[in-house]
């Protein structure tokens, strides 16, 4: 089923910029250039791109913050921008920059006003405050105003806090954003887990370990075009970077066949560490090339290194 559905989606700025003492030259930034896409209820979307590629004007879209200049939008059947009042109730959203929390209050304060901004029933909040203490180990700062919390602590209450009503889908933006590695694990294991009860989950982040981690679909902005969209696995297949073998060699084993596979798979060999690398071009390639190594040569070890994602974007990016 369509949980978010994004046709022909544009945006564009106009910004003044100062021509001389008496002139300004007026400009049109094309921040979305009518892009299209759809979310499934249940989906765990990674939304990736470089600096000003878009990623924060189609979350200030969708969360309905901001009017598109063209273009339909529909999130679980509503219009962000026009229902915002219903809508809001639907959907979570974290800014790991900016805080939606009272600074000067305890947690727990801002926890009870949006109970009553939600209008969330007091057996309910109960219940979901007791689950959200536990899954982020919110217990020891709930009573604490939220400027004294370390970044860590304060993403885990903003976690919390944009869960109280319980929404369907939540939007994030760089949640993990400077966490240390345990504030990390603890964000990612929660994340995944409401995913697993059925929360859509709308992520943007830089951090490509953590797509890897949590996404099983993903978006990729440059420029405000979408250049991909599909399974986080299938995006390795795309960039055309190969996938490397390195064999390490007992002895250096130079004959015909040696040069041979060498030159067919654009491979190199280092002399002085025996080692051989080669690159193939797809997957299916690696069984062939690994039976000939084994029974024609004698072989110490043998590993395959895929492109990582952040390699194969940056090739995105560029090309
Ligand atoms: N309020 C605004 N007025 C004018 N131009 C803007 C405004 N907000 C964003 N832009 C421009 O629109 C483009 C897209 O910006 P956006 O903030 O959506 O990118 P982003 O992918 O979120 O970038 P980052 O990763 O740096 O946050 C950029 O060229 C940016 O300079």
């Amino acid at each position: 089923m369509e949980f978010i559905t994004v046709k022909g989606l544009k945006k564009d700025y106009i910004v003044y910029e100062k021509k001389n003492l008496f002139r300004r030259n007026k400009r049109k930034i094309e921040a979305l250039k009518e892009i299209d896409f759809t979310v499934k209820k249940g989906e765990f979307l990674g939304y990736v791109g470089p600096n000003g590629a878009g990623k924060s004007t189609t979350i200030k879209i969708l969360t309905g913050i901001m009017t598109p200049s063209d273009g339909i939008v529909k999130v679980d059947g509503y219009i962000p921008y026009r229902d915002r009042k219903k809508y809001v109730r639907n959907i979570g959203v974290v800014f790991g920059q900016k805080t939606q929390m009272w600074w000067d209050l305890p947690v727990i304060d801002t926890y009870e006003l949006l109970r009553g901004i939600y209008k969330v029933d007091e057996k309910k909040y109960k219940k979901q405050l007791e689950y959200l203490v536990d899954k982020l180990f919110l217990q020891d700062i709930l009573k604490q105003p939220v400027r004294q919390l370390s970044l860590g602590q304060r993403m885990r209450a903003e976690l919390g806090a944009c869960m109280i009503h319980d929404p369907d889908i939540l939007f994030l933006d760089e949640p993990t954003i400077g966490l240390d590695v345990v504030s990390k694990h603890r964000v990612v294991d929660f994340l995944q887990e409401i995913n697993k009860k059925g929360k859509t989950i709308f992520l943007t982040t830089h951090d490509m370990k953590d797509i890897e981690k949590l996404c099983n679909e993903m978006l990729v902005l440059n420029h405000g075009d979408i250049v991909y969209k599909g399974k986080v696995e299938e995006l390795k297949t795309i960039g055309k970077l190969p996938i490397k073998i390195v064999a390490q060699m007992k002895r250096n084993g130079y004959n015909d066949l040696f040069m041979e596979i060498i030159s067919q798979h654009s491979g190199t060999y280092d002399d002085q560490k025996s080692q051989l690398v080669l690159n193939l071009k797809n997957k299916k390639e690696i069984s062939e090339i690994a039976k000939i190594l084994f029974n024609n040569f004698d072989i110490d070890d043998f590993s395959v290194q895929e492109p990582s994602i952040e390699e194969v974007i940056k090739t995105i990016y560029t090309s």
